[in-house]
């Protein structure tokens, strides 16, 4: 570092986003389809690239896309998201000697199978619905080529979901800039986005060989079929006494029905439905009555914003004892 810089490189990360790859595996009549949205980004001794205009440390982006490719046809475990990130990441550790970290980000798209005669078809496919499996794998060799680590998180996006009854917000807090009224009965509608963290077994060395056990250990495709289920189960059957505890109630079944998740993340926000004053027209919309209103202006913005985080007990959590 020059001396008459008045700065230091305090991070950098580099790579390449919105690698758009879309793969078949033909199994004789029955094929199967995967769309992904890839982000690639890398850690390590890359400094140079930035501090002194030298690209000897640098594997280019476009390398990155290529490998994207390439592996979309080789890698076995391309049908499985968590997986195919997973086997990317570890390459990226493993391959080159400067690379300490990869961190490897896939939007799944959805294709499913167009149901002819009641019956899955073999070979083609719709979008049926806006919501997006996200995944994140990060690994982590900083402690050296021997002792990789990784972190898999699993979720999803665009899951629009909207309840016409069992959803009340009452007794909230108030002071002087309080105008909402309560509510005993409403519209409750939210876009979710969730993720859910999956530790990888102790047991089983992470290297790029032992990638099937993994996944034969964890079955990632079912904890994302029981995260969506659990989801919108307890949206449906909750009677909701507001977003807040709508969201912790679905955490809780969720750590109860998927063992292997550790932790899950929510985030809703509250699509407000306001209920139109009709009375001008002399007509009774219902308002202020249980049950009532018929007619309600969905409003694009703003809405509430609710998160939370949810930890099986024993791992660990962010929020010490005494603040629950
Ligand atoms: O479920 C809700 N939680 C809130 O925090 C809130 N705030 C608000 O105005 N309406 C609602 N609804």
């Amino acid at each position: 570092m020059s001396s008459s810089e008045p700065g230091y490189l305090s991070a950098a990360r580099y790579g390449k986003d919105l690698v758009r790859v879309a793969r078949v595996v033909r199994e004789g009549n029955v094929h199967h389809v995967i769309e992904y949205t890839v982000r690639v980004m890398l850690e390590g001794q890359i400094e140079t690239s930035y501090t002194k205009a030298d690209n000897k440390c640098v594997v280019t982006t476009d390398s990155m896309k290529n490998t994207v490719n390439v592996f979309a046809k080789t890698s076995p475990h391309v049908l499985t998201p968590e997986l195919f990130a997973l086997h990317l990441a570890l390459h990226y550790v493993n391959h080159h000697d400067h690379i300490n970290k990869a961190f490897i980000d896939i939007l799944s798209h959805k294709w499913s199978r167009i149901p002819v005669q009641g019956k899955p078809h073999g070979w083609a496919f719709t979008r049926d619905g806006e919501e997006k499996a996200v995944i994140a794998v990060v690994a982590d060799a900083t402690e050296g080529k021997q002792n990789v680590k990784a972190t898999v998180k699993s979720g999803m996006k665009d899951l629009l979901v909207l309840k016409t009854a069992g959803s009340s917000f009452e007794d909230f807090y108030k002071d002087e800039f309080t105008t909402l009224g309560e509510v005993a009965d409403r519209l409750f509608s939210t876009s979710v986005t969730l993720d859910y963290t999956v530790p990888l077994p102790s047991s089983i060395p992470l290297t790029i060989d032992s990638i099937t056990e993994i996944g034969k250990k964890l079955d990632f495709p079912r904890i994302f079929r029981t995260a969506k289920e659990v989801t919108l189960e307890v949206f449906a059957t909750d009677e909701s006494a507001s977003v807040q505890a709508t969201m912790y109630n679905t955490a809780q079944k969720l750590l109860r029905d998927a063992k292997e998740i550790e932790k899950v993340s929510y985030s809703y926000p509250n699509k407000h439905y306001i209920p139109v004053n009709l009375a001008p027209f002399g007509l009774d919309n219902g308002l202020g009555r249980e049950g009532g209103a018929e007619v309600f202006h969905p409003a694009a913005d703003p809405s509430g914003l609710i998160t939370a985080s949810v930890t099986r007990k024993g791992a660990g959590g962010s929020l010490p004892k005494s603040n629950l």
